[in-house]
């Protein structure tokens, strides 16, 4: 897959309205909206275990662990809420996830349920944002993105303590402190660098981190600090570092909801839009779980669901997907863990290490269909490069003749069919041409990466396989070395298939066999 940069600035495009105003709800939701979700979730962290970085420095008493749960089970059944048999509780010290965790209730679970239902009036979204009397102007006085208003209101919420309407709910999202050494944009400097040595994750955290610094120079020119009154205990709640809190709140618990379908009167929402949705966010994710226990939002009722995987037994934990295709280097980035099930390898590259172009017109052509070299990034996968990298690749290399061939004439209009043209292989000097820059792409990553495969694995299985705490691997150092070895699978896989389909261009085979075959 070839696709334009994703990053978590680019949210969906701000939705203006003006909704009328609704007493019981959080800041004047309206009703009816039609919005969906798409089940791309975020979620969240807690203390790293055994980290030798931090070491959870928050001790709760457990009694005020369960007024808070109870506090926060009575704030969501105010706003109708069912609990669907799932009892929240801490995950216990041997559990691989952190934090919070769900398990199932008297009798279990069957495998179809539905194990979530949160109304949208609990909701935590753009909408919410903009229906603040406090955010909302400032929002779109100083046009903020979907993910600045986000995290302004995220921030603006934890900062009114008991006056809003999420407060028993922030109350059971981790601290800056507790994120520390458990994901990977709060990791420190040294950590990330080490650790994630020759891997293109470390480009895009560093990458994200410095969209945090922009987002918090942008709420400040904002005025977004002066939104709190002073001497509400909330001085200074714009800082970097809440900034980058926010976006790890934002990253690692909130849902993609797919706003697509609503024109409703003078009011227009497009594409997607992230919310919060608390209980949901409270279930840890199983990688063997797959689409079906992903969020879904009903318009109808307005009631995102969430329906078991699998039976559960009473007292078993519940889990849910976070995407039912994420790569163990996405786990990671956005959520600080990899879990054992994941097997989806796969490695981000900015497609710059194709790099160069033949011509200023080849680079005219990617840029009409939004496919730039610089802002597009592609996905190698153990099965080698799908069509629109093999697509994408043949045009960054095809030679003046072959771009004409394809009745490119450096207008946009011609784009799109030039492009269908450049599906499949044009000629031989050209797809031999992919092939090896493909392959030099992937030489080029694996010896980047100070350790080998092999020796990452050796790391691995000798930290799992041992009682000794001296011997034993932090926490997070063990889910970027799976990370690390997933991306490194998926490259040593994709040599083999694009070696493969080498020869067989060397051997003569045609090129209409090549595809078949
Ligand atoms: C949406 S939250 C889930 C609830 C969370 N455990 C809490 O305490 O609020 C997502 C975060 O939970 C943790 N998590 C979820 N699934 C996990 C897993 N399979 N293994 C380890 N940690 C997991 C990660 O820290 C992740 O960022």
């Amino acid at each position: 897959m070839i696709h334009s940069c994703p990053d978590f600035h680019s949210g969906s495009p701000p939705c203006h309205y003006a909704g009328a105003a609704m007493a019981a709800l959080p800041y004047t939701m309206r009703t009816g909206l039609n919005a969906r979700s798409l089940g791309t979730a975020g979620r969240r962290i807690c203390c790293s275990k055994n980290d030798g970085i931090v070491v959870n420095p928050v001790t709760v008493a457990e009694s005020e662990i369960d007024k808070k749960v109870e506090r926060f089970r009575g704030w969501l059944r105010s706003m109708g809420h069912e609990e669907c048999n799932l009892k929240l509780q801490k995950c216990p010290g041997n559990d691989p996830a952190q934090g919070y965790g769900m398990v199932a209730g008297p009798g279990g679970i069957h495998k179809g349920r539905v194990v979530v239902k949160v109304p949208r009036r609990a909701f935590l979204s753009e909408e919410t944002a903009r229906n603040c009397p406090l955010i909302g102007p400032l929002a779109k006085r100083a046009a903020l993105s979907t993910w600045q208003i986000m995290c302004l209101h995220l921030l603006c919420e934890r900062a009114r303590g008991q006056q809003s309407p999420w407060f028993s709910y922030i109350c059971l999202l981790p601290f800056e402190i507790e994120l520390v050494g458990a994901h990977p944009l709060l990791w420190p400097q040294r950590m990330r660098r080490e650790w994630l040595a020759g891997s293109p994750m470390l480009d895009i955290i560093e990458r994200r981190l410095q969209n945090c610094r922009e987002d918090h120079e942008a709420l400040i020119a904002a005025g977004a600090s002066e939104l709190m009154p002073v001497g509400t205990g909330s001085g200074g709640f714009i800082t970097e570092a809440a900034v980058r809190w926010a976006a790890v709140i934002l990253l690692s618990r909130a849902f993609s909801l797919d706003l697509e379908e609503q024109v409703q009167g003078p009011v227009e929402f497009y594409g997607r839009s992230i919310a919060l949705v608390p209980w949901a966010d409270m279930l840890n994710h199983c990688s063997s779980a797959g689409k079906d226990s992903c969020l879904a939002y009903s318009r109808v009722s307005d009631v995102a669901t969430l329906r078991a995987h699998k039976s559960y037994t009473e007292g078993e934990q519940v889990y849910d997907s976070y995407g039912s295709n994420l790569s163990a280097s996405q786990l990671l980035l956005d959520y600080g863990f990899v879990d054992q099930e994941n097997q989806n390898h796969a490695v981000d590259l900015p497609a710059s290490v194709l790099a160069p172009l033949k011509s200023k017109s080849n680079a005219i052509l990617l840029e009409a269909v939004g496919l730039s070299i610089s802002r597009s990034i592609y996905t190698l996968t153990p099965l080698g490069v799908d069509e629109s990298v093999l697509a994408w690749t043949r045009v960054a290399v095809a030679s003046p003749r072959e771009l004409v061939d394809a009745g490119w004439r450096e207008d946009s209009r011609g784009a799109s069919s030039a492009m269908v043209y450049f599906s499949k292989p044009v000629s031989r000097e050209n797809e031999s041409e992919v092939v090896r820059r493909l392959l030099w792409a992937c030489e080029a990553l694996l010896n980047k990466y100070p350790t080998t495969l092999e020796e990452d694995t050796a790391m691995l299985v000798a930290s799992d396989n041992t009682c000794n705490q001296v011997v034993s691997l932090p926490w997070a150092r063990k889910q970027a070395l799976r990370a690390l070895i997933s991306e490194k699978l998926a490259l040593r896989g994709a040599q083999r298939v694009l070696w493969q389909r080498l020869q067989k261009l060397r051997s003569g085979l045609s090129l209409d066999l090549l595809e078949i075959q």
